[in-house]
């Protein structure tokens, strides 16, 4: 398990370049010693080369001004892991009120729930090809999660993404970290020109959890039932506890009459 220090401009460390050192026990060769990764927030000076990255990794031509909210508007969680200088991956996630998540990610939570809670979007992941399978993107997932699991932050309930269902990558990537399919969109995408399927990821954090499908309910109430049952079983035991006592008294007073 990867374990560092985050800083961000409020907390930087005193050369203010370097921002977090990994310390990890990954199982493949990596590439990278992922024990030199450090990570830090996106800063204005890094649109060009977030830019450039993805455009290399995603499909989707994202506008410059997009690249221009995310290196400099707080109001995005946007990380980057450093090597030698260079981005070699990227996390860019928002927190928003679930109520105004869009009509094809309703029913990520219940309605109950979802009417104060705020959910985490993943708008892009990625590490850089000659990076991948050394832990980088499992080590900016988890500054994302411990970021959302803070007591502060209590009200987030969870945590989904949109993916092309073609991205098997992704699809394994997110499997193996809990997130659990909750739709498929599709022509979701529209990739140069082209309308392309799409998934809705989602994991639950901070006591969120799914809608109650008909087979919880259908538990629940068999537990209820199966309380009840007890309950019953208990109230005729004492029931006869009870009439045994009056039998005895009543045969002890007859005997003492006698
Ligand atoms: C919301 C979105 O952003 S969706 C788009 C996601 N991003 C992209 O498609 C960009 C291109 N892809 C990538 O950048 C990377 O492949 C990522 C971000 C999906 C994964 O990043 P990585 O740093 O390679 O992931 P990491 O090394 O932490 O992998 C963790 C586990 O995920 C699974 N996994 C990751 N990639 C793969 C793969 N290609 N094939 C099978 N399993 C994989 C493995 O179980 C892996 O553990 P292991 O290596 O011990 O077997």
């Amino acid at each position: 398990m990867a374990q560092f220090t985050l800083y961000n401009k409020h907390n930087a460390p005193p050369n203010n370049d370097i921002i977090t050192r990994v310390d990890c026990d990954c199982e493949h060769v990596p590439l990278c010693s992922v024990n030199d990764v450090q990570l830090r927030f996106l800063v204005p000076d890094d649109l060009t080369e977030v830019r450039t990255l993805c455009q290399e990794w995603f499909p989707i031509d994202y506008p410059l001004s997009w690249y221009e909210d995310i290196t400099s508007s707080s109001r995005f969680f946007a990380l980057a892991a450093v090597y030698n200088l260079a981005i070699i991956g990227l996390i860019v996630a928002e927190i928003k009120p679930y109520r105004n998540v869009n009509k094809e990610d309703k029913g990520i939570l219940p309605d109950s729930m979802g009417r104060t809670a705020d959910v985490g979007y993943i708008l892009s992941l990625g590490v850089h090809r000659s990076h991948r399978r050394n832990g980088i993107g499992s080590l900016l997932l988890d500054a994302l999660m411990n970021h959302l699991t803070t007591v502060e932050r209590h009200a987030v309930k969870a945590i989904f993404l949109h993916t092309l269902t073609t991205n098997q990558p992704a699809i394994f990537f997110y499997e193996k970290r809990r997130f659990t399919l909750h739709s498929f969109l599709p022509y979701y995408y529209n990739i140069r020109g082209k309308g392309k399927d799409g998934f809705t990821y989602v994991t639950y954090i901070n006591g969120g959890h799914p809608p109650w499908t008909l087979l919880d309910h259908f538990k629940h109430y068999a537990s209820k039932l199966r309380h009840t049952g007890s309950l019953c079983v208990w109230m005729v035991s004492r029931v006869q506890q009870m009439v045994r006592w009056f039998y005895h008294k009543l045969l002890t007073r007859f005997n003492a009459i006698e």
